[in-house]
């Protein structure tokens, strides 16, 4: 009598996208020299259905089916090689965890490019630049060929982006404009997130591809930077761990520059180009901790030969913001441990509720989404009675100074119908040793919604909510939701809720602590 083989019992539908045909090729062999049978067609038996993807809808829809087979496994590509290697069926930690449920329901003919990471561009009114439409129309056309380019003995795998736009072709053949919502990336991950997706096995790669994002951002290379950044998004979800540069041929996102980098790092076992820091580097970084300097001033210090910070203190000339920068340079690179940010807001709320006891007083940013350290504290008071008074931001902050713990005003935006709405400025608990910056800001309780939205974040979460509802012919920002008419004029469609925000965009609700993006 002879033992079975390992895969006598396997039945398995390899899915070829996202894996190279080499890798396909070796794992057909490996199943059914040791007693494996690759099936084409889910007519016949199917035990186990071997993909790269983590989207059920890209699996049911190269299958044409409405469900999964009964009593079969989805599992990953590397279910082939860890079951030869422990020398039994091993499942655990091969078993896929599907990232995606189902589609918005409020949304019609929407379109997901899921490799999407785009950024909006602050003026969300605005029509999509050269910048952003170059990057539309490449995302589509790279999905497009995604979708096509399969080599493998499946005929036309039917994606979501196919299937989606020939049902719109059928619907609508005489109408050449194509509709298309692009749901980015990130706020996909955070509609369809699952607690336990996230393992990345490809750690060793992502760590060179992210000093490289950082290098391009010295550099303020934009495009370079976008372009890491996905690749760091695409690589950190492969269910498999990259061997060769051949498991990433085809793989959308990874173009030839990528797969040069990810060859040099399984090489090598590192980016050349990752650890070769341009000099200048330090002292950007150095004067970008500066309060009040960002990018453009920390590269014109530069260009003038200032080098360290002692240079920028004697022999530049600054805004009153950069000079207190400077003064509390080393409170504000510490950032605030959640329990301080906690009294802060019991402090704070005392204060205020003295003032008014009507008056709601919230947290938000990072503290609101769980945060254990905090950037800044971001304060917010709405008054449930109406618009807040026009004195009240100056009567609190007028408060706060006089038991000592405002320490400093920084300035603030000012608001586009004149009612102060946001005050910056610097802060110290009596018995803590460290400054911290604080923005307080007044929000009508009409915006209560809208502004919640943005003073939730995170910022990635907000660039994706906006370019979506931007898409969807809206404009979103702190005050509202507006819809967008022919002539730019802007009518108002939701800001009380945040709720009914969402509903309209097809985005679910979800707690502030899930939308760390
Ligand atoms: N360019 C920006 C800046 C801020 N925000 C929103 C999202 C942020 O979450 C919120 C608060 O801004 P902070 O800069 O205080 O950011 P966080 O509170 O999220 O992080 P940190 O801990 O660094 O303060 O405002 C935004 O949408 N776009
Ligand atoms: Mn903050």
């Amino acid at each position: 009598m002879t033992s079975k083989l390992l895969f006598h019992d396997v039945h398995a539908i390899l899915i070829p996208e996202n894996i190279s045909k080499t890798r396909i090729d070796i794992m057909r062999q490996r199943l059914t020299e040791k007693g494996g049978t690759v099936v084409t067609s889910t007519s016949t038996k199917v035990t186990h259905i071997i993909t790269a993807h983590q989207c059920l809808h890209q699996v049911l829809g190269f299958l044409k089916l409405d469900t999964l087979p009964p009593d079969c496994k989805v599992v990953s590509p590397d279910f082939i090689a860890k079951s030869i290697q422990h020398g039994c069926l091993e499942h655990s930690g091969c078993e896929v965890q599907f990232i995606e449920p189902a589609l918005p329901k409020k949304t019609e003919s929407v379109i997901r490019v899921l490799d999407s990471d785009e950024e909006l561009s602050e003026a969300e009114t605005e029509p999509l630049d050269d910048y952003e439409q170059q990057l539309m129309e490449s995302m589509w056309s790279e999905s497009q060929a995604a979708t096509t380019e399969t080599d493998n003995e499946f005929e036309n795998p039917p994606s979501i982006y196919s299937e989606a736009t020939n049902a719109e072709a059928t619907s609508n053949s005489n109408q050449t404009e194509r509709k298309k919502i692009i749901i980015p990336e990130a706020l996909l991950r955070y509609m369809n997130a699952s607690p336990n997706s996230s393992e990345n096995k490809n750690q060793h790669i992502t760590d060179e591809f992210t000093r490289l994002v950082k290098r391009a951002e010295t550099e303020g290379n934009q495009w370079r930077i976008r372009s890491y950044k996905k690749a760091v998004k695409i690589i950190s979800k492969l269910s498999f761990r990259i061997m060769s540069k051949e498991d990433v041929k085809g793989l959308k996102g990874i173009g030839k520059n990528m797969t040069l980098k990810i060859e040099e790092i399984l090489r090598t076992g590192y980016s050349l180009k990752a650890h070769t820091i341009p000099e200048k580097f330090g002292p950007l970084e150095k004067f970008k901790n500066i309060y009040g300097v960002g990018e453009k001033i920390a590269e014109k210090f530069y260009t003038i030969g200032y080098r360290t910070l002692e240079d920028v203190k004697s022999k530049a000339t600054l805004t009153r913001d950069q000079q207190l920068g400077i003064k509390y340079y080393d409170d504000f690179l510490q950032r605030i441990p959640r329990s301080e940010c906690s009294k802060i807001a019991e402090f704070v709320t005392k204060m205020v509720h003295e003032l008014d006891a009507n008056l709601i007083c919230r947290m938000m940013g990072s503290y609101l989404r769980g945060s254990e350290t905090c950037g800044d504290v971001d304060f917010m008071i709405t008054d449930p009675n109406g618009l807040p008074n026009e004195g009240l931001l100056e009567s609190i902050v007028l408060k706060l100074k006089n038991v000592g713990f405002i320490l400093e005003n920084l300035s603030s935006p000012a608001s586009e119908d004149g009612h102060e709405r946001i005050w910056r400025g610097i802060c110290k608990l009596a018995g803590v040793g460290i400054a911290r910056r604080i923005d307080i800001l007044i929000v009508p309780f009409d915006e209560l919604g809208a502004a919640t939205i943005y003073f939730t974040g995170n910022t990635e979460f907000n660039r994706c909510i906006r370019l979506l509802a931007r898409k969807m012919g809206y404009s979103l920002n702190q005050h509202g939701l507006f819809r967008k008419g022919p002539n730019g004029e802007k009518t108002l469609v939701a800001s009380k809720t945040e709720q009914e925000i969402f509903d309209i965009l097809g985005v679910p609700w979800k707690p502030a602590t899930e939308r760390n993006i």
